[in-house]
């Protein structure tokens, strides 16, 4: 089953619009490729000049977050139709960051992940274990609840087209990234949750990245393996690199 690999850029809170303009202009001509996907996923406010900006290329741009009801009264939240609106393709939800600093929770990533789906976003879904989870040996118990719970009510269909980012917490803005083999195993994991919530056809569609101090040196490796379909760069997404990392064959 061959899948279209995808490389993301998790800017995080990282670049003023101005600042952002420029980096596209710069990684523009860096990240030309015919088969993989590349999407910016910018702050809420680089959004709009950065669409401007990719206009004319393959790049696809994401948020990294998006609350999950329509509108109302809900100060400082961004709303799925307002993505849309801007031109955004890709929303990032539950990253790690999201979870710890704001309080998120596998419940509210699914009533995010759903809302995207309602609105046609493509989710990235994020999960990843903590270094003490994977030293107790529950890496693959806590990944498995973060994805049922994620991913319930959503069709076979929508779960197709959607991507799961796996995040080694320990590993993001470390240096340290996961192994080719610890990743691979967690991905291929992930990807049996799927046939086992959906079935085979879903789980072989779907796109699961690695993440976590994804570098120019390891993206080729972490590619290559079967169940590893790109990666979500965080660091390494704001410099050169990441063309490097996009044309890593
Ligand atoms: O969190 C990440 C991407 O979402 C990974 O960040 P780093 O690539 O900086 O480790």
């Amino acid at each position: 089953m061959s899948r279209r690999k995808i490389v993301a850029g998790n800017w995080k809170m990282n670049k003023t619009p101005s600042e952002a303009v420029a980096l596209v202009e710069e990684l523009m001509p860096l990240v030309k490729s015919d088969d993989v996907d590349v999407v910016f996923c910018v702050p809420a406010i680089d959004i709009i000049p950065v669409v401007e900006a990719v206009k004319g290329s393959n790049i696809k741009v994401g948020a990294e977050n998006m609350y999950f009801e329509e509108s109302g009264a809900y100060t400082g939240e961004i709303s799925p139709a307002m993505l849309v609106d801007a031109g955004v393709e890709y929303v990032v939800i539950g990253h790690s960051e999201r979870r710890e600093y704001f309080a998120e929770t596998d419940e509210t990533v699914n009533k995010k992940v759903l809302k995207a789906f309602e609105h046609n976003l493509t989710p990235i879904m994020c999960c990843g274990e903590t270094l003490e989870q994977r030293e107790q040996g529950v890496t693959m118990d806590f990944i498995r609840q973060q994805v049922k719970i994620g991913l319930l009510g959503v069709t076979a269909e929508q779960a197709k087209k959607a991507v799961i980012a796996y995040e080694p917490i320990w590993a993001i803005g470390t240096g340290k990234t996961a192994t080719t083999a610890q990743a691979e195993e967690v991905c291929a994991g992930i990807r049996a949750c799927v046939a086992e919530i959906f079935d085979q056809a879903t789980a072989d569609a779907i796109r699961i990245q690695y993440g976590g101090s994804v570098t120019a040196d390891t993206a080729a490796e972490l590619f290559a393996e079967a169940d590893i379909d790109g990666g979500l760069v965080g660091g390494a997404s704001l410099k050169a690199d990441f063309g490097k990392i996009v044309n890593y064959k």
